[in-house]
Formats: structure tokens, C-alpha cells, sequence
């Protein structure tokens, strides 16, 4: 793959979420896989509407295990289920789910990301008995809920590092084709 810079939008926000999340790496508070690359190089753009969703799946190899989604407009749920060849090795993995606040940022690293796929179904709505069984839910800042929470649109912003991607060359100048004018 060959590597653009990042629009100047997007760049800063790439710069501030890799800096947040060094500090606690360097501090070996969390796996350290992200000082192998010293910026995001990738950044995936994705809109949901209510009733869309994304299928269970794995970003696999091309990336450094090491992606940071952040979440703008409407919650959302993901489900993480260990992948069958993760469970042929650790019968013991148990899928999770994962309550996703507006303006949230979800890190999936290291065992995460290898050994389970995510996904978010295709619902408009979503009960509170589902918010309540996420794994984070305890953690979350909202607390009060009607029965049932629409999901309206999202956004989300996937931060990412393609471990294989070649600076563009530097352009010194054009050729002029030859022949007749
Ligand atoms: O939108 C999200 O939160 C997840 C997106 C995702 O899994 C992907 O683009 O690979
Ligand atoms: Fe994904």
C-alpha cells in the first residue's frame, strides 16, 4: 500500500488518540504493541443508519493488532466471539459484548483482535436488558434509560496502522511525452 498523508482534519485526532493511548503502554499498564508504530496510518470512515450493522468479522493480518474506533452520534452494541480456532486452543474464551457510548473510543489489541471477531447486528432498537449485560455497562456514563433506546445514525472513526505501506515518492518532475505534436 502505498501512504498519503492524512487529511488535516483527521490528523490531529490521530495524533491525540496515539498519544493517549502510549502513555499507559509506556507506563506498562497496557500491552505495548503500540510503540511499535509511531503514528496511525490508516483511518476508516464508516456511517450506520438505525437498522445497519456490520457482520462478524476480523480485521486481520494486514494491520498491526492495535485499532482504535471512535464513536461519534448514536450508541451501539459489538459483540466479540472468540474465533473456533482460538476456542480449539482455549476451549475456556467466552464471547462479550460491549455497550459503546456516544464519543467513545474502543481499543481492540493483541488477544482481542486475533482470537475474536466483532460485529454489531442490524437493530434500529435496542432493550435494556442487552445494555445491561454488556461487559461494561458498570463503566458507562449513562445510567438512566427508558425501556428500550432507538439507535439513530452513527459514525465511526477506526484508527489503524497497515504494517506494510511505502511513503509516495517524491514527484521531481514530469516527463514530456515524445513524438509529433
Ligand atoms: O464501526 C465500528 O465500530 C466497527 C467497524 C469495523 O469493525 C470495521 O470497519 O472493520
Ligand atoms: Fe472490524
Amino acid at each position: 500500500m502505498m501512504q498519503e498523508p492524512l487529511p488535516a482534519w483527521l490528523s490531529g485526532l490521530s495524533k491525540a488518540i496515539h498519544s493517549t493511548l502510549l502513555a499507559p503502554a509506556q507506563e506498562g499498564l497496557v500491552e505495548s504493541s503500540l510503540q511499535l508504530f509511531s503514528e496511525f496510518n490508516h483511518v476508516l470512515v464508516n456511517e450506520y443508519l438505525p437498522g445497519q450493522g456490520i457482520f462478524a468479522h476480523e480485521d486481520g493480518p494486514f494491520y498491526h493488532p492495535m485499532v482504535a474506533t471512535l464513536s461519534l452520534g448514536s450508541h451501539t452494541i459489538i459483540n466479540y466471539r472468540p474465533k473456533h480456532s482460538a476456542l480449539e486452543t482455549d476451549p475456556s474464551l467466552k464471547g462479550f459484548s460491549l455497550f459503546i457510548e456516544p464519543r467513545s473510543l474502543v481499543v481492540m489489541s493483541e488477544k482481542v483482535y486475533r482470537d475474536f471477531t466483532h460485529e454489531i447486528e442490524p437493530k434500529t432498537a435496542d432493550r435494556v436488558s442487552c445494555l445491561t449485560e454488556c461487559e461494561n455497562f458498570s463503566q458507562c456514563a449513562i445510567k438512566d434509560f427508558p425501556s428500550e433506546i432507538q439507535r439513530g445514525a452513527r459514525i465511526s472513526l477506526t484508527f489503524r496502522h497497515v504494517k506494510n505501506s511505502h511513503k509516495l515518492p517524491r514527484i521531481l518532475g514530469f516527463v514530456k511525452p515524445m513524438g509529433n505534436k
